[in-house]
């Protein structure tokens, strides 16, 4: 049974460290923005990749990139940290203070030092489902993600778009609201012929 419990977080509103600006860091940055491209990100690594410097080119973010090592203050005033360097001791050490400090932690290489995980994410609009396998195979939610990206209809935009309209003309009875909304998407649920 997977007991991890997915949220959406808005994360141009909450500040995230990532530590270490190698193939994973650049991996996680990248995720972050592709879903939220104003997400506060500071990244802090002794070698930042060019890779991560050329994913910013010419966009308007809210990431800072600091080149050098990681130093406990960086700590101050996040409320998520990605340890991602190629030192395990380190990323320990980073997990141990985050802990102390309240802070959700993630380390990448080590599913038991993470209160949570990242998912494989599919996006259509304003649609977003986010995919976990409990850490079993994140190569199998990579390709359910790429499988349902395919076989999801463009239209869902429209759909979306059109029944928020809709709901916005329903007035405040929420009984009725709810009773007509459920009507209406009643046939998403039949199964074609
Ligand atoms: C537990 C978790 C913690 C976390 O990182 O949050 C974790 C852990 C580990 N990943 C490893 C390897 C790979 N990870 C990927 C890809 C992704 N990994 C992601 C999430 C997660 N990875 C979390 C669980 C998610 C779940 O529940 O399924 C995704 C969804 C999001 C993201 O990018 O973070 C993203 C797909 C995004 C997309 O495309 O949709 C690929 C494939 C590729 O890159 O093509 C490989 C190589 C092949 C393989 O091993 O499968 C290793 C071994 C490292 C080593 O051997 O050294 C560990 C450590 C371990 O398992 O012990
Ligand atoms: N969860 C996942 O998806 C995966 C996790 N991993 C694990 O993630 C870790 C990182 O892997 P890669 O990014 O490939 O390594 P990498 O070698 O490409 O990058 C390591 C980064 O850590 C930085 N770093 C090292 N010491 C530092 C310090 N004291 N302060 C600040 N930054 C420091 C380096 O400057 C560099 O930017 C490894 O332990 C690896 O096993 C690897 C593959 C997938």
């Amino acid at each position: 049974m997977n007991e991890l419990y997915p949220v959406f977080l808005k994360v141009n509103q909450l500040p995230i460290l990532i530590v270490g600006g190698g193939h994973v860091g650049y991996e996680k940055l990248s995720l972050l923005i592709k879903n939220s491209p104003q997400a506060r990100v500071i990244l802090v690594a002794k070698e930042i990749s060019p890779k991560i410097r050329s994913l910013l080119f010419g966009r308007r973010h809210q990431v800072t990139l600091i080149e050098r090592s990681f130093q406990l203050y960086d700590l101050e005033k996040k409320s998520f940290v990605i340890a991602a360097t190629n030192n395990n001791s380190l990323n320990k050490y980073i997990w141990g203070e985050a802990k102390t400090r309240g802070i959700v932690v993630n380390v990448a290489d080590t599913p038991m030092l993470c209160d949570f995980y990242l998912g494989s994410i599919v996006s259509k609009g304003d649609l977003k489902i986010a995919i976990s396998t409990n850490g079993k195979s994140p190569t199998f939610a990579k390709r359910l993600r790429q499988l349902l990206e395919h076989i999801l209809p463009d239209e869902i935009e429209d759909l979306l778009d059109n029944m928020y309209d809709f709901r916005q003309t329903l007035g405040v009875d929420f009984q009725r609201k709810v009773k007509i909304l459920n009507a209406l998407t009643e046939s998403l649920l039949e199964k074609s012929a």
